[in-house]
Order: structure tokens, then C-alpha cells, then sequence
């Protein structure tokens, strides 16, 4: 096991002791705790890695997070500007290059509280949509920081409907440029990341326009602020919008554009290009052009989302252990509030969903490296499913996380209201996922198009002996299931492939019957577009299911793999059951709909999932410091390792700027509404 020593991190003089009782649950291991972590790093030599490079931030007070509770969204910017140029110098120094694990640990290390985050989504964009030669100009540029760039795509008036994006781009032959305009106040460019007070350049996604025809959304290199004196460019009106639920330490930012000339170098062309007499010519659908959403939505799951769950889930089940409150028994001794079931029923559920998320994340990335390679050679094949899949599980994983995140907040009663706890901050950050790279329930429908889709393919004509192969993670959708589940006993719900087969059920029998009502509104009358729209409450509710069944099916799979460490092994079944239990009870009608489940197996269910709670009860404060957070980067008085809980929240709140500046209103009105009374007194 790593020493504590690695995870006492904040310097506090007065914490030189591990609470006794957080020490006590860390006493007996029914397993290797420095091991899962390897596990969870993906080999240790990587766990080696992250822990140099968070030993190299650590030791350096200028990447300090301490103070940011008490700052303004101005402060806020200019530190995370601040960290993020002194980060740039240090990996100058040690040679970290963009893409290095180095610097996504180093992401990790300071909680992603730097600025310039959109400069890697704009990156990312030139690598899936530039040409070879593209890659070549604008990366290194990108790397040095000789530009700083964001990603502009959202608008005032539209955001999901990409058809629908007003911003043009017109070729101009006989200059050989675009001319790139905003033609009205909707089409303003609203919410890129670093663009209110930072960007010198934006790839902005504009309908072009060429040969006299609309060509559909393509991308555009745009510089819009002076390299010189960051002035607005001619033709740029640029700003910040102002306040926003979180992501203070970011300069979101809207665009406008007035005839803005640039070179027809600059319009992204791996898959499509305006020749200079304006021919166009393009390889793919138009969708291709919808990539770099692709490639964002996999990277931000591990690199974002999960290590927000995962972060709440260590400081609540540390706290929980931590504080006490009433007894169990009369007169009895006062008890840690994870001893009560319904602290374990609200916390342990989000541990075991944040493990699956985590294998789940893992695997879609590696399907991705082996389509995206392909794809970008103009190989298409796997871009569907890879869509399919990407979208479905950002939604399914950050709907989830946000509420795993809320829920740990409340678990920690008042002081999980506090910012000093580190919760607030989390719940906020992690609301913007289920927005940003495709609202949660645009691209679940976007799933079930493609399951909807496939499985008419796959059962649309009825004798025909054809047989069609469907994509991998949809192969379930043709095998025969079983009308009714067979298990008697709770310990029947203990066994992967019974439950995994259970919510192939539900998700193949949720998927038939949306696609059947879209049917039958069509067989009376409905074009395609209102039978669709009629439906959707049903098929969002079918992408659910089958973004269930493949994390389901993911963790049983990831525990085949761990056949060489038992005890690994067992304390992830248990995980995995609990998670895939706790699916099954929170969505219970859709098991008892079609009677695959009776009522008296759903009671099973429920005492399996309760005896888990009692099990995993045992080893939470060790799966929580498997995922080996430094408390720097968990920034939380109430989740530290040390479990010095209220030491460090007396401590922090002494530090508020409140408790030193004087009191303004007191001279104001205060003083003199107390003094007027005076006299009567
Ligand atoms: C170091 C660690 C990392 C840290 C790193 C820094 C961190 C920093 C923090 C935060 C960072 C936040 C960063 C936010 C950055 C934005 O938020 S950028 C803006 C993101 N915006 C969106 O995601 C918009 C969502 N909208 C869409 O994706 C599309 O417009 C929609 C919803 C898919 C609809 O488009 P449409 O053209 O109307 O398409 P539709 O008719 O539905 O479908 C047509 C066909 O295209 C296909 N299709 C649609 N989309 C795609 C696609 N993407 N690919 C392939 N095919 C597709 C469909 O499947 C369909 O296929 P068929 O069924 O016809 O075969
Ligand atoms: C923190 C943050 C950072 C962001 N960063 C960037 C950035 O860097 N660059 C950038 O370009 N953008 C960025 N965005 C914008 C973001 O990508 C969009 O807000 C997002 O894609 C949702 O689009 P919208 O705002 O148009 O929502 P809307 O589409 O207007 O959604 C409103 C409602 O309409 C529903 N709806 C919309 N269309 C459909 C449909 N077809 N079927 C059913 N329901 C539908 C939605 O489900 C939702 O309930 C950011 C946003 C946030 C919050």
C-alpha cells in the first residue's frame, strides 16, 4: 500500500494523526488495496507515473487550490489561467507533451480547475477533422501555446440542431477565401469554452456555402483576437456571458462575426474540401463532419465525468465514517452514520455504479482506438455503433454521476452544503455534462435511432431466412430470450449471467416495443417524422435499458479477467451486483411489466441487494482509497484521509475572507438600526 504519507497532502500542521476511526476501517483488508489501484490506473507502472507527476504539483504551491472557495468568478479565471501557464512551463521543463499521460494526471491532480480546457477539444477537432497538412500547421502551434483556441459550435439560437446553425461561411473564388458572417443575433456563436476573454482563434462550425449551394455544417479556422494585443480582430465582436451554476474558473464566451475573410486553407478538410475554382467534393456522410463530437464525448468520460462520482463517493463514505449520530439502541453508543442501511442504501449504490462506470469508460475507449483509426483512413464501418454507443453512454454515465453526486451531498446532511466540503462544486461541474457534448436526451434518442433502426433490419420482414448480423453490442437483439427469469432464491440474483440476461430482456423487449408503437402509429397514418416523435418517450426509455444492459454486461466481463486475483475479484463481484441489483429494484416495472420477474422475485432481489450492503459496508473506506486521490486535488474538509473532519472545517472556515474584512453593513445599517434603540434600552 502506498503510505498515507502520499495522501496527507495539505500541509496541516496540527494533522498528524489518522482519526482512529477512520484508521479502524482500514485495519483488516479482505484485499490489496495499492493492487486494485493498479488495477484502476490500467498497470502500475502507470499508478508509478500519476503518482510522480502528483508529487511534482504537489510539492509546488503555486498549483494550490486552497483559497478557491472564497473567490470571485474573475479570481477564479485568472488563478486557473495562472495554473495552467504554470503548468505549460513545467512540461516544458520535463518534456510533457499535449497528449502525455503526464498531463492528463496532471488534469487529474488539480481537478481540472485550469483554464484552457476547449483548447484541447479544438486540438482534438483539427487531429479527426484536418488534413494531414492542417495537423501539421496548427497542432504544434496549439502544443506551444502560440495560439490559444476554442471549440465554436453553439449558438444563441440553436444548439443541438446542427442543420439548423445560422453561421456562414460563403467562397469567395475569386479571392480564394470564406467569408465567414454571423447573419443574424441568433446565429451568434454562445458558450464556447475559453472564448469570453482568452481565444486568439476559433474553429467555428459554419454552413458552407459554395457553387451557390448550402453544404451543411463544415469546419473553420477563424483567428478572431490580435496576437499582438489580444484585441478583437476587424469584423469580431467577442465577450463573456456572464455567471454561470459553475465552471466559474472558465471564461465561457459568445462570438460575432462581420465578413470575416479567411483562406480556404482554414476550412478543415480530411473528408471535405472547396477546390479553388469552388468545386466541392466530400467523402462520407455529412455526419462525418459530426466527429470531433464523437472523439470529445468518449475522452470526457474518463478524463471528467466518472472522477467527479468518484470523488463525491470518497469524501461522503469518509465522512460517513467519521460522524456520528444517534444510537442504534437505547442508551447505546453513539453510531458512525454508515452503520445505518439507509446511509449504506444511498452511498453504496453510487460506489458500485462508479466502478462500472469506470470498466465501462475503459472499454468504449478502447473500441473507440481501434474504429477511430479506421475512420479516419475513410474507413466508416464502425461509426455507427461507435455513435451509437458514445452517445448513449455519455448520457447514461453523466445522468448518473449527477445523481450519484447530489445524493453523496445530501448524505453528509448540512456540511455537505458547504462548499468547504467540496460537494457543492462537484454537483455543479458535473451538471454541465449532461448538457454540454449533446444534451442527455438528444443523444439517447440518437441511440435508439440506431437500435431502432437495426432491429427493423433485423425483424422487419417476417419469413425471410436471411440472416442479418447485427454490430456487436447489439447481437442480443436476435437471440431468443427467455419469456420468465428462473431464479427461486435471493442467492439465484447473485450469478452474472442471470442478471445480465435480465436486463437483455428488458432492454430487447423495451427496444420491440417502441419500435412496434412506431410501427402501428404509422400503419394508421403517421408519416415516419410524427410516428418517431410520438414514440419518443419509449424509445428514450429503450436506450436506457440497453445503456444499462451493455455497463451490466461490461462488469461481469471485466470480473472474467480477474480470474488471477481472487480477492480482487470477489470484492468487484460484489460491486457488481449491487450495481446491477440496485438497476434492477430502481427500475423495477420495467421487469414486473411483462411478468419476466414476479413480485416475489423482485422481494428476492431486494434481500440479495441488502445482504451486498452488508458486505461491501466492510470494505468501503478501502474501495474509496483505491481510487487513490490526493486530498489537493479532492480540495474537501470533509473527505481528507486523515478523517480529520472538523479539525479542517473549523480551520477552513477561519480563513474566509468574511471573518477578516470588517463588516461594512455594520457601520451601514446595523449600527445605526442597534443604536437607535439604545435609548429606550
Ligand atoms: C485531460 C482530460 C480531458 C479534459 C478536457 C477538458 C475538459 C473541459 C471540461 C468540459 C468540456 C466541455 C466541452 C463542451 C463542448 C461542447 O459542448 S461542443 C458542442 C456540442 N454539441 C453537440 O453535441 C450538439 C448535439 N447535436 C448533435 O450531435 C446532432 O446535431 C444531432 C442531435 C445528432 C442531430 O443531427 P442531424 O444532422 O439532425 O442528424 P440526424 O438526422 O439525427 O441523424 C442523421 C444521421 O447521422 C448520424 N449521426 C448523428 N450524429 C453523428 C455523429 N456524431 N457521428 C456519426 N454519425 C452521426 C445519425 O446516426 C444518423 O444516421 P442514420 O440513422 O441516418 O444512418
Ligand atoms: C458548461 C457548458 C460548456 C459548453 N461548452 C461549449 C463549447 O465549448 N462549445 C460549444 O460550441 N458549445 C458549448 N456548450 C453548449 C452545449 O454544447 C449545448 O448547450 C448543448 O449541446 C445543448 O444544446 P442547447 O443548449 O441548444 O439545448 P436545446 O437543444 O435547446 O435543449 C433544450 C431542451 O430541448 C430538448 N430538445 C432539443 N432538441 C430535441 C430533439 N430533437 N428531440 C427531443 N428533445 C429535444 C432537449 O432535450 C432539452 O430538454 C457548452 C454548454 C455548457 C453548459
Amino acid at each position: 500500500m502506498g503510505s498515507p504519507v502520499h495522501r496527507v497532502s495539505l500541509g496541516d500542521t496540527w494533522s498528524t494523526q489518522v482519526h482512529p476511526d477512520i484508521e479502524s476501517e482500514r485495519r483488516i483488508q479482505s484485499f490489496n488495496v495499492e493492487r486494485l489501484i493498479n488495477i484502476l490506473d490500467g498497470g502500475a507502472q502507470n499508478t508509478a507515473l500519476r503518482r510522480k507527476v502528483e508529487s511534482i504539483i504537489h510539492s509546488d504551491p503555486e498549483f494550490s487550490l486552497k483559497d478557491n472557495y472564497f473567490m470571485t468568478q474573475n479570481e477564479r479565471y485568472e488563478a486557473a489561467v495562472k495554473r495552467k501557464f504554470h503548468l505549460q512551463t513545467i512540461a516544458k521543463r520535463q518534456g510533457w507533451s499535449e497528449d502525455s499521460p503526464e498531463l492528463y494526471y496532471s488534469y487529474r491532480t488539480l481537478a481540472g480547475d485550469l483554464a484552457f480546457g476547449i483548447h484541447r477539444v479544438f486540438l482534438k477537432s483539427i487531429k479527426s477533422l484536418g488534413s494531414e497538412e492542417q495537423i501539421a500547421k496548427w497542432a504544434p502551434l496549439c502544443n506551444d501555446f502560440q495560439i490559444i483556441a476554442t471549440y465554436a459550435q453553439t449558438e444563441l439560437g440553436h444548439g443541438t440542431y446542427l442543420q439548423g446553425l445560422e453561421t456562414e461561411a460563403t467562397y469567395d473564388a475569386a479571392t480564394q477565401e470564406f467569408v465567414v458572417h454571423s447573419p443574424t443575433m441568433t446565429a451568434t456563436k454562445w458558450w464556447p469554452g475559453d472564448l469570453g476573454r482568452s481565444a486568439t482563434h476559433a474553429l467555428v462550425q459554419a454552413q458552407l456555402i459554395c457553387s451557390g449551394a448550402q453544404q451543411g455544417m463544415h469546419a473553420f479556422i477563424v483567428p478572431i483576437r490580435s496576437l499582438q494585443d489580444h484585441t478583437p480582430l476587424p469584423g469580431v465582436t467577442v465577450g463573456d456571458i456572464g455567471p454561470k451554476m459553475g465552471f466559474h474558473h472558465t471564461d465561457h464566451g459568445f462570438l460575432r462575426l462581420d465578413h470575416v475573410r479567411i483562406p480556404r486553407e482554414n476550412m478543415l478538410s480530411r473528408f471535405a474540401q472547396v477546390l479553388p475554382d469552388g468545386t466541392y467534393l466530400k467523402v462520407g456522410s455529412l455526419q462525418i463532419n459530426y466527429l470531433s463530437m464523437v472523439v470529445m464525448r468518449v475522452d470526457l468520460l474518463l478524463g471528467e465525468i466518472i472522477p467527479m462520482l468518484q470523488k463525491a463517493c470518497v469524501i461522503a463514505i469518509r465522512y460517513s465514517v467519521i460522524r456520528h449520530q444517534s444510537s442504534l439502541r437505547p442508551s447505546g453508543p453513539e453510531v458512525k452514520i454508515l452503520d445505518y442501511q439507509t446511509q449504506q442504501h444511498k452511498l453504496l449504490p453510487q460506489l458500485a455504479t462508479v466502478y462500472a462506470f469506470h470498466f465501462l469508460a475503459s472499454d468504449l475507449l478502447k473500441f473507440f482506438h481501434s474504429s477511430y483509426s479506421a475512420i479516419l483512413n475513410r474507413d466508416f464501418s464502425h461509426l455507427p455503433e461507435l455513435h451509437a454507443l458514445s452517445a448513449g453512454i455519455k448520457a447514461l454515465v453523466s445522468d448518473l454521476c449527477l445523481q450519484g453526486t447530489e445524493l453523496c451531498r445530501r448524505a453528509c446532511g448540512g456540511h455537505g452544503y458547504s462548499k468547504l466540503s467540496g460537494l457543492p462544486s462537484l454537483v455543479s461541474r458535473v451538471t454541465a455534462s449532461c448538457t454540454y457534448e449533446g444534451e442527455n436526451t438528444v443523444l439517447y434518442l440518437q441511440t435508439a435511432r440506431f437500435l431502432v433502426k437495426n432491429y427493423l433490419q433485423a425483424h422487419g420482414s417476417p419469413g425471410s431466412t436471411s440472416q442479418i448480423f447485427l454490430p456487436k453490442s447489439i447481437a442480443y437483439l436476435t437471440t431468443p430470450y427467455q419469456a420468465r427469469c428462473p431464479a427461486q432464491k435471493a442467492a439465484d440474483f447473485l450469478h452474472t449471467k442471470l442478471y445480465t440476461a435480465a436486463w437483455a430482456h428488458v432492454a430487447a423487449r423495451l427496444i420491440k416495443d417502441s419500435a412496434h408503437h412506431l410501427q402501428t402509429l404509422m400503419q394508421s397514418g403517421a408519416d415516419w417524422d410524427e410516428a418517431w416523435n410520438q414514440s419518443t418517450v419509449l424509445h428514450l426509455q429503450a436506450a436506457k435499458a440497453h445503456c444499462y444492459y451493455i455497463s451490466v454486461k461490461n462488469f461481469t466481463k471485466t470480473l472474467d479477467k480477474l480470474e488471477n486475483e481472487p480477492a480482487i475479484q470477489q470484492v468487484l463481484k460484489r460491486l457488481c451486483d449491487l450495481y446491477a441489483l440496485h438497476s434492477i429494484l430502481t427500475n423495477s416495472g420495467d421487469f414486473l411489466h411483462d411478468g419476466f420477474l414476479s413480485g416475489t422475485q423482485i422481494d428476492a432481489v431486494r434481500t440479495a441487494y441488502l445482504n451486498l450492503l452488508l458486505l461491501i459496508r466492510k470494505d468501503a473506506i478501502l474501495l474509496t482509497d483505491a481510487f487513490d486521490f490526493m486530498d489537493h486535488c479532492l480540495n474537501s474538509a470533509l473527505g481528507c484521509y486523515d478523517g480529520n473532519v472538523y479539525e479542517r472545517l473549523f480551520h477552513w472556515a477561519q480563513r474566509s475572507p468574511t471573518n477578516t474584512q470588517g463588516n461594512p453593513a455594520y457601520e451601514k445599517y446595523i449600527k445605526p438600526l442597534l443604536q437607535s434603540w439604545r435609548s429606550k434600552l
